[in-house]
């Protein structure tokens, strides 16, 4: 049988993330496969022409799965029809930026961008927003896309999820195929937090085997949340192929569903659950199905626990208050 080609837009397309992202989307890493997929680029004219350069390298490939590629300068051109929607461009701070002047700036991308998506997208869109400050980015995009179901935006804290996976897989000397069931809480910043209260290690609680609350509070939770920064020091740029990697766990892990007995995290509108307040996207432990996500529910929260996710869902409101302020929501 054919199938119709799923349209994936992808902002920032000239970018060191879009670099490391496209070739594996026209692969068949993001969706399957089986799964043909036609490519929209959305870049900014003075990115037009290394995108134009990206999909030559595209076409060079061959690969059978792509069925097109478009690139444009226009949003409402770039999200016409898209079933899928990676938003990885954004304004990066600049020196002596204020984060009101960040969030500001990322207004005007994210704003038209949500309105492009609400006018043009496709029935079943779904969004990941990449670019930071990725929560309240997505919050602005879902805010101009009323017509558009709010749980259709998402933030990506995948990238933190698999940083924590890697470094308790190490901890506890185990592959990282056995650590199950970790939550990332919060905001995609030096806030967030990485719980491993629920997690397992090869089938037993993950704190347990660990036995050592001071390497949590002092080692794994301040690496995983600094891991940016870190790699920033380190590679004089912010990670590409690591975030990359994550976009496509994301959005595989949405339409295709989480593992039995596993789950993920996805920064994703609150429905009050954990006591976040409604609508803020904030991270939460989901597990998925069908292409539709649900928060896991029941979860005990300690008092170590809850006054970091408290701490990271201060600062979220604290944004959202803000860009309400700039009349960007
Ligand atoms: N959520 C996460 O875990 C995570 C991880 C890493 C990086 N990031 C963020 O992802 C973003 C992109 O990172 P990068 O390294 O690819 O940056 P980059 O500067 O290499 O690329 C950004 C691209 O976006 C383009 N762009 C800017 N405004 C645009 C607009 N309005 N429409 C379309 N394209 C636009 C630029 O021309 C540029 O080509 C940054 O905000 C970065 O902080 C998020
Ligand atoms: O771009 C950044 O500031 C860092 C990035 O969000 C990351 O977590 O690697």
């Amino acid at each position: 049988m054919t199938r119709t080609p799923v349209n994936v837009t992808v902002t920032g397309a000239a970018g060191q993330i879009g670099y490391a992202l496209l070739f594996r989307i026209a692969s068949g890493h993001l969706l399957g496969a089986d799964v043909p997929v036609k490519l929209r680029l959305l870049e900014i004219p003075q990115g037009l022409k290394a995108a134009e350069g990206t999909a030559m390298e595209l076409d060079d490939c061959a690969f059978p799965l792509l069925r097109g590629i478009e690139i444009t300068d226009d949003p409402n051109v770039a999200f016409d029809g898209a079933n899928v929607a990676l938003l990885v461009g954004a304004r990066p701070r600049t020196k002596g930026m204020e984060r009101g002047d960040l969030l500001e700036a990322n207004g005007g991308i994210f704003k038209p961008q949500g309105k492009a998506i609400n006018d043009h997208a496709a029935d079943d869109i779904k969004v990941l927003v990449v670019g930071n400050p990725a929560n309240t980015n997505a919050l602005i995009a879902q805010a101009a896309a009323p017509d558009v179901p709010a749980e259709r935006f998402t933030a990506m804290t995948r990238l933190d999820h698999n940083r924590a996976v890697s470094q308790l897989a190490k901890k506890a000397g185990v592959s990282v195929s056995d650590v199950k069931r970790l939550t990332i809480w919060g905001n995609h910043s030096a806030t967030q937090y990485p719980d491993i209260f629920h997690a397992e290690v090869a089938g037993k609680n993950a704190a347990e085997v660990v036995n050592d609350e001071q390497w949590l509070a002092d080692t794994f939770i301040p690496t995983v949340a600094k891991r940016g920064a870190a790699i920033i020091e380190a590679r004089g740029a912010s990670s590409a192929a690591s975030a990359a990697n994550a976009a496509i766990d994301h959005v595989h892990t949405w339409v295709n569903g989480t593992a039995a007995g596993d789950w993920t995290s996805m920064g994703i509108p609150s429905d009050g659950s954990y006591g976040v307040p409604e609508g803020i996207i904030s991270s939460f432990p989901v597990t998925t199905k069908d292409g539709k996500y649900e928060i896991v529910q029941g979860l005990e929260i300690n008092d170590f626990s809850r006054a970091r996710i408290d701490a990271s869902v201060k600062e979220l409101v604290e944004e959202r208050d803000a860009v309400r302020g700039l009349g960007l929501i």
